[in-house]
């Protein structure tokens, strides 16, 4: 489970995250929706350790992530707004880094390698250097990385960009079949057919506050609409966000 409380940071003066909680259970996928600058990424490099609120808290299975990063580190599987790839690595030796630096060994190691390469069907990259790699091919990587360890927390900050048909298909299944074992999983995503597929539960923010959290079914009849685009129209550039800009910092 992860749990978000109150988290709260500013830019240069500009409040970015205004007083936001949410909790993610296990075995649960919540899309995380916004307009452009609603602060999502902002909000999933705080649940990452990556950036510091300037006030709240989050806790990864229990672990405060600010105090202890590393450990929170190690039940989390990231794909970031980066993908963060060494070019100079093949896709193999890449995956191998990072699984030695969650802890894997030997068999374990090889086993691991061998079923993300299998799950993400990577075999033609498997040998090759990233450099050059395009949008997709580096995104496939990246997935690779957050899943090779097997965490029980993905946080995936739009994980399909980039990915053709095939590829996002592969990607809606996996974690479809990650869900079903349990794992939390939340994802940014400005795609409606994806997140009405995937997602048990949808967080919509605004102005760096959260307008809608429900299931998607639940969301759609609050809103008097038939769609999932309408709905989240309706939340993210109704009322509620022209109220948060109106506010004082
Ligand atoms: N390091 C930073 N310095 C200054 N402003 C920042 C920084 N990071 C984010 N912001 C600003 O904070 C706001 C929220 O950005 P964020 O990237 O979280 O939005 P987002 O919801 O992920 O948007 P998108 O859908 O475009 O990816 C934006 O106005 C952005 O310009």
């Amino acid at each position: 489970m992860i749990e978000v409380q109150s988290l709260r940071k500013q830019f240069g003066g500009r409040l970015v995250l205004r007083d936001l909680s949410f909790t993610l259970p296990d075995g649960r996928i919540t899309a995380l929706l916004g307009a452009n600058g609603a602060g999502k990424t902002t909000c999933l490099r705080i649940v990452t350790g990556l950036l510091r609120a300037d006030a709240g808290c989050v806790r990864v299975g229990g672990i405060d992530v600010a105090r202890d990063p590393l450990a929170a580190r190690r039940l989390l599987g990231v794909v970031g707004d980066r993908e963060g790839l060494y070019e100079r690595l093949s896709v193999r030796e890449y995956l191998a880094l990072f699984a030695q630096m969650q802890g894997l060994r030997g068999a374990q190691l090889s086993q691991s390698l061998e079923a993300v390469r299998a799950e993400l069907e990577l075999e033609d990259l498997w040998e090759r250097r990233t450099l050059g790699f395009s949008q997709g091919e580096r995104m496939k990587v990246s997935l690779a990385r957050a899943l090779v360890h097997r965490p029980r927390h993905l946080i995936l900050d739009e994980p399909t960009r980039g990915l053709d048909v095939l590829a996002a298909r592969l990607l809606r299944r996996t974690l479809l079949r990650l869900r079903d074992s349990g794992t939390s999983i939340v994802f940014s995503s400005h795609v409606m057919s994806e997140v009405l597929e995937l997602a048990d539960r949808v967080l919509v923010m605004a102005a760096g506050r959260l307008v809608g959290d429900d299931e998607p079914r639940a969301l759609m009849a609050g809103c008097g609409c038939d769609n999932l685009e309408d709905t989240f129209v309706a939340l993210a550039y109704g009322r509620a966000v022209d109220a948060a800009r109106g506010e004082a910092l």
